[in-house]
């Protein structure tokens, strides 16, 4: 939201007409591809070593000097570089969001200019066209996640009470792990389980290895609408349901609560296409709707929708809280009588 931020603080009250409300949107397109951009050629961590001189840049990314000069001038204006004494360098705000967002940039732009490519054609057949991620785009989907837990991992964890007789996690869908090991690191007495297919388990391994969690992060592999559930005091369901339908949903959750222990929580991570998470936050949640329609036939759903859910298999002490480090984002907490 830089580019809409800044062009909104520049309009005069007497500019906030159509025309320039359009303009930021198609401003917000061409703004967010150059930004993509300049992250793969790694303009970032170039100018995080030492501020430079676009023909140095140029030189150093083995690009064109004028193009860089003028990509280096968009990112000014976008609030993510600046420029002193004929050098750039970057902004506080990107010194922030570099390690957030680096490894992620390969999934933001797929998702949001390869994968629309066919909207139309989408919107016409009613479905999305095909299963996207599999094959040469599946390190690109996994290095997303880590990208968009990286945004939001510290303010769940602060959100997300575990009581002191939980032992046991499950991370259902915990693709990479992170949530897993980020809970046992908080939780000295919780192990955790990453139930996810067979094909992710060497990414958990490997991350589980790197923060040294072997002995209490283990991952198994299967389909959770097959196999049996692990037994669990606390089971995480983040980002699985804006890819399932109602029908599965309803099932997925009824079997989470079938599979904790009296007065354990299940706690769901999701977007939503709703005006309680703010403008720019429903904004996210309705387009990431759109983008669920269009991977996958599915779509978001509302607050109302995923409580209904979690009360009709039994769950009570039912919570909506909004993650606010992550605008669209929010959890539905609920509790096990027990
Ligand atoms: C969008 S990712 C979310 C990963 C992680 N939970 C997070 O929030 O970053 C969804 C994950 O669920 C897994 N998944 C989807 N359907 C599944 C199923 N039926 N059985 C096991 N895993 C499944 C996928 O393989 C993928 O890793």
């Amino acid at each position: 939201m830089a580019l809409l931020d800044q062009i909104w603080q520049r309009l005069t009250p007497a500019a906030i007409r159509p025309v320039p409300a359009f303009m930021t949107d198609f401003l917000s397109a061409w703004g967010f591809r150059a930004v993509c951009v300049a992250f793969k050629y790694r303009v970032f961590d170039s100018l995080a070593v030492s501020p430079k001189t676009p023909a140095v840049l140029a030189e150093e990314t083995g690009t064109h000097a004028g193009g860089m000069a003028l990509l280096l001038d968009a990112l000014d204006c976008l609030g993510y570089v600046r420029k002193r004494d004929g050098r750039y360098e970057n902004t506080p705000m990107v010194e922030r969001l570099r390690e957030t967002i680096s490894l992620g940039i390969p999934y933001f732009e797929k998702i949001a200019f390869r994968d629309w490519e066919h909207l139309e054609t989408q919107l016409k057949d009613g479905r999305g066209v095909r299963p996207v991620w599999f094959g040469g785009d599946w390190k690109i989907f996994q290095d997303g996640m880590v990208s968009l837990a990286r945004m939001n991992i510290d303010e769940v964890l602060r959100k997300v009470k575990v009581g002191r007789s939980a032992r046991r996690l499950l991370d259902l869908g915990g693709g990479h792990g992170l949530y897993s090991i980020a809970f046992c690191r908080r939780y000295r007495r919780l192990d955790a389980v990453v139930f996810d297919v067979p094909q992710v388990e060497k990414i958990v391994t490997r991350t589980v290895a790197e923060h040294g969690m072997q002995d209490r992060v283990k991952f198994r592999g299967g389909d959770f609408f097959v196999d049996e559930l692990d037994p669990s005091d606390v089971t995480l369901l983040f980002n699985l349901i804006h890819s399932k339908s109602e029908e599965d949903n309803l099932e997925m959750i009824r079997r989470v609560a079938d599979s904790l222990a009296p007065g354990g929580t299940a706690v769901l991570l999701d977007q939503f296409p709703s005006p309680k998470l703010g403008k720019v936050g429903y904004a996210y949640g309705s387009l990431m709707a759109l983008s669920m329609f269009s991977a996958a036939g599915q779509r978001t759903y509302q607050p109302d929708e995923v409580s209904g859910w979690f009360t009709k298999v039994g769950l009570t002490d039912v919570k909506f809280l909004p993650i606010r480090s992550a605008p669209g984002n929010a959890l539905v907490v609920g509790r096990k009588e027990g």
